[in-house]
């Protein structure tokens, strides 16, 4: 009989950094980098992967082995997958970024960014603050959480501010984040914000999961439909969605308000259907972020493919538009659970409420 992994394990991922598997009897697993307190992997019992991680997360730059047969002004440098087998994009040395790509401080691009304390671009500090920017740590002696479980596959993760934190963002906080895979495979993850400083302090937040579908024109969101949302390509213009699930067709970045705790989506050709619930997320909860940055956007893009906009969809919980202010000692909890389930989508065969309320 093989033998049996552990359900906790550290190891090296990509770049040599630090990574953390979580693993279930029954086939499921889950990798999370101490970069960003990122989970960067979801896999089903079956080894699926349900999360989207850019081909481009890892890819090194190199000199075009067929340098000699260049002609002129011919580019002179391919940037390769991380086999180093895949051509993702030819290049001159002049248009490589300087930065390289999934390496801290740069965060990854794909799976389950956290956003904090900033959400977007909307205040003084970098896009989506720069939680997903640093090195977390594995938290030793996390304090309890008052329902104990019996389910051993967990990570629990801190964030406290550096010196070079608190010069850009001066308020001290202890971010604890427990990453949890379920016995039946589901992903949950939970967020413990304390305010450890003498004044209060406002935050957004979002968890900025990126997930894995078949193709964009064949997924629905259901448990939007109707509801009010803000645009961020019509400059936060408000409107309210009319009839249907939600279909895509060109790039969409919404944030929807009052949204419920549970949402689903739909991935038709997958036969799959993520159920997203945001429990205890009382402010946050009331607001789902939808973006997929579609051809043009894609393309601008250094760390994501010119055509994966096609496989992936971000459906985010997040507290966005009004701040989360917590005084001096008192603490903020935020748990997304992530569940995908088997559905055998036919016009009109699923019956959206049954998979919201059921
Ligand atoms: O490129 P990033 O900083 O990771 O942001 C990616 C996207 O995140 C969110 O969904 C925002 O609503 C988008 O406006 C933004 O483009």
């Amino acid at each position: 009989m093989a033998e049996e992994k552990p359900l906790v394990e550290i190891s090296k991922g990509l770049n040599g950094l630090e990574k953390i598997v979580l693993r279930q009897v029954r086939g499921s697993s889950t990798e999370v980098y101490l970069h960003g307190g990122h989970v960067t992997s979801w896999k089903n019992d079956h080894g699926e992967e349900l999360l989207f991680l850019s081909s481009k997360v890892g890819a090194k730059y190199r000199p075009n082995v067929d340098l000699s047969l260049l002609e002129g002004d011919e580019a002179n440098f391919v940037l390769v997958d991380l086999e180093g087998t895949k051509v993702l994009q030819t290049m001159f040395r002049t248009e490589i970024p300087l930065q390289a790509i999934f390496k801290p401080p740069k965060p990854i691009r794909g799976g389950i960014p956290i956003c904090f304390p900033q959400f977007g671009g909307h205040g003084n500090l970098d896009q989506h603050g720069f939680a997903r920017n640093r090195v977390w740590s594995i938290d030793t002696d996390p304090p309890p959480f008052p329902t104990a479980s019996a389910n051993k596959a967990f990570v629990d993760l801190i964030l406290k501010p550096s010196e070079e934190d608190l010069k850009i963002w001066p308020h001290s906080f202890e971010f604890r984040l427990r990453i949890t895979l379920g016995p039946g495979g589901d992903l949950m993850l939970t967020s413990r914000i304390r305010n450890t400083d003498t004044k209060p302090f406002s935050f957004t937040f979002a968890y900025h999961t990126y997930f894995s579908v078949s193709d964009i024109s064949e997924v629905r969101v259901e448990g939007l439909e109707t509801l009010d949302y803000l645009d961020n390509l019509k400059e936060k213009e408000r409107f309210t969605e009319q009839g249907d699930a939600i279909t895509f067709e060109s790039e969409v970045d919404k944030i929807y308000l009052s949204t419920p705790t549970k949402i689903a989506i739909l991935d038709h050709e997958k036969k799959r259907t993520f159920v997203l619930r945001k429990d205890g997320l009382p402010d946050a909860g009331k607001f789902q972020l939808v973006w997929n940055p579609w051809e043009k956007k894609a393309k601008s893009m250094v760390d994501f493919g010119d055509d994966e906009y096609k496989h992936m969809l971000c459906v985010e919980a997040a507290a966005v538009e009004k701040a989360i202010t917590l005084k001096s000692g008192e603490e903020w909890k935020g748990r997304l659970e992530l569940s995908a389930v088997p559905s055998s989508y036919r016009s009109g065969q699923l019956d959206p409420q049954r998979v919201l309320q059921g």
